[in-house]
This record gives C-alpha cells, structure tokens and sequence, in this order.
C-alpha cells in the first residue's frame, strides 16, 4: 500500500500518518502540496492520501474541503486527530532580534497569531506549503523563522527560538485519509456529506437538518463554503453518526437527496 501525504518529511500530517492504522508500514510518499496530495490518490500513484482538514483554534482547512467538493470521487476512510504544538525555529544562533521573516503554511501561522504579534510586532508573514517546507527554507536563510514542529526543527537542523507557541490550548488538528473506494461498516462511524439547495428560499437548510433531528441523529459538524459559482451561494458541509450503508444513515441520506439541488457523499469510515 502507497499512501501520500503532504511532505516535506517533517510535516504534522507525517506525524498523523503515523497514528493512522491503515498505514502500519505503508509506503510513504510526499507531496508539495495538498492539492498534489490529492491528486495523486485520484490519479492511482498512491492508494490514499492524507490530508488536514480542521484545526480547533483556526476552522476548516478550506483546499481539502473544496478539493473533495470540486474533484469528486474520492472517499474519506479514515479520522485521526492530532494535537498540535508550534514552535518557532530559527538557524542555530540567530535571534529574535534577527528575523525579519516568518515562514509558515497560513494555518499553523494564524495558531500562532498572538504570539507573532507580541514577540514579532510587524514582521511579515511569507507563505510556505507546509510547516517542514518552511523549516526547510529557514535552514537557508539567516534572516528568517519558521513555525514548525520540534520534529521538524530536528530534521531540518534548527533551533527552538521559543516553544509551544500556539494561541490558547488544546490545539488540535483532524486529518483524513481519503480513497478511491468506502469503507464498510464498523458500527461505530461518522459519515461526511456535502450538498448545495435548490433555491434562495426560507427554510431550506433547516429542512436538511431536520431530516436529521426526526431520527435523532446526531451531527458533529455543519460548515458552509462558496460554491464558487456565485456571491451568497454556499455548499453545506455536514458530519453526522453512523455509516451510510446502515438504515439509519440511508435513510437520512435519502431524505437529503429529496431537499437537495446536489450531493456529495464525502465517506463513511470509523469515528477517530
Ligand atoms: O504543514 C504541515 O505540517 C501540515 O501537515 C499541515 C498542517 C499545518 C498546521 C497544523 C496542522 C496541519
């Protein structure tokens, strides 16, 4: 088995592939990108790939959610959550006084924000493709810092310029493992869908949810994101308990698909 996930070595989502029981001595394969990540599950170069999806302090990860909408076909599989703790990195030596960059991907940054206003006021921000991207590229560069994780600041040779630096606690980051094919059932599972509704009218989003209140279902999560097609037209991103196959969830699922312009079936795997 072939699993992607979004590299260089040294990133979270390496550390959550690890924690990932599908993968026990899986082939590992990085990619730059999230993106790339996902397209070399679709494309058959790797049978999975991992992906973060949501993070407790910063929301959703908006290019996994709109990837898994808008390049449809792949299957969540897997959930592992991951506590996350940042640290700034620098080259052995260098000081705060030094940096005159930030490197990071933007979601472990804005983690951080606090913190990078307090000890950094005014140092700007340049964007990486991951945490280990930027301790990478701040090994190379004696005016610069990177958030990243202390595995990262190992591998990459830096230093701890100060330690668990993210905004309040219990940082915490989903990951999924997604597929070209579903799991089955394990009876204690999550199913992720995503739909968009007919028409402006009232109450067609509380018909949705609805249809999982009468069968007191429980979700874990609802979210919307631009459907890209227009200002003020959204796709729903819901959670809910269960497997889709099970009578509980097809029958949900149907129930949906009679209030519902379009819907995604995102995968039914084991609650993490
Ligand atoms: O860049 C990484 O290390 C990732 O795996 C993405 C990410 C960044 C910050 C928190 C969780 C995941």
């Amino acid at each position: 088995m072939r699993v992607g996930y979004l590299g260089p070595p040294g990133t979270f989502s390496e550390e959550a592939l690890s924690r990932c029981d599908l993968a026990g001595g899986a082939e590992r394969r990085d990619y730059p990108s999230i993106a790339d990540t996902f397209e070399a599950v679709a494309k058959g170069e790797v049978d999975c790939g991992l992906l973060p999806i949501e993070n407790s302090l910063e929301g959703s990860v908006s290019a996994t959610l709109d990837l898994l909408v808008h390049r449809p076909g792949l299957r969540i599989r897997r959930e592992v959550l991951l506590p996350i703790r940042q640290n700034l990195l620098a080259r052995p030596g260098v000081a705060f006084g030094d940096v005159k960059r930030v490197l990071s991907i933007p979601i472990a940054a804005a983690q951080c924000q606090a913190f990078l206003r307090a000890r950094l006021p005014g140092v700007p921000l340049e964007p990486a493709l991951s945490t280990a991207e930027a301790a990478r590229l701040a090994a190379e560069r004696p005016d610069a810092a990177a958030v990243a994780s202390r595995a990262a600041a190992e591998r990459y040779g830096l230093a701890l310029l100060a330690e668990d630096i993210q905004d309040g606690e219990g940082n915490t980051t989903r990951f999924v493992l997604v597929a070209r094919e579903d799991e089955r059932p394990t009876g204690r599972d999550r199913t992720s869908i995503a739909f968009t509704l007919d028409r402006d009218r009232p109450g067609g989003l509380y018909d949705v949810l609805g249809v999982f209140a009468q069968r007191h279902i429980n979700l874990s999560k609802i979210e919307s994101r631009p459907s890209k097609q227009a200002l003020g037209h959204y796709v729903f991103f819901i959670d809910f308990e269960g497997h889709r196959s099970e009578a509980a969830g097809a029958e949900a699922i149907a129930g949906v698909l009679e209030r519902v312009h379009a819907l995604h079936l995102l995968g039914s795997y084991p609650r993490g």
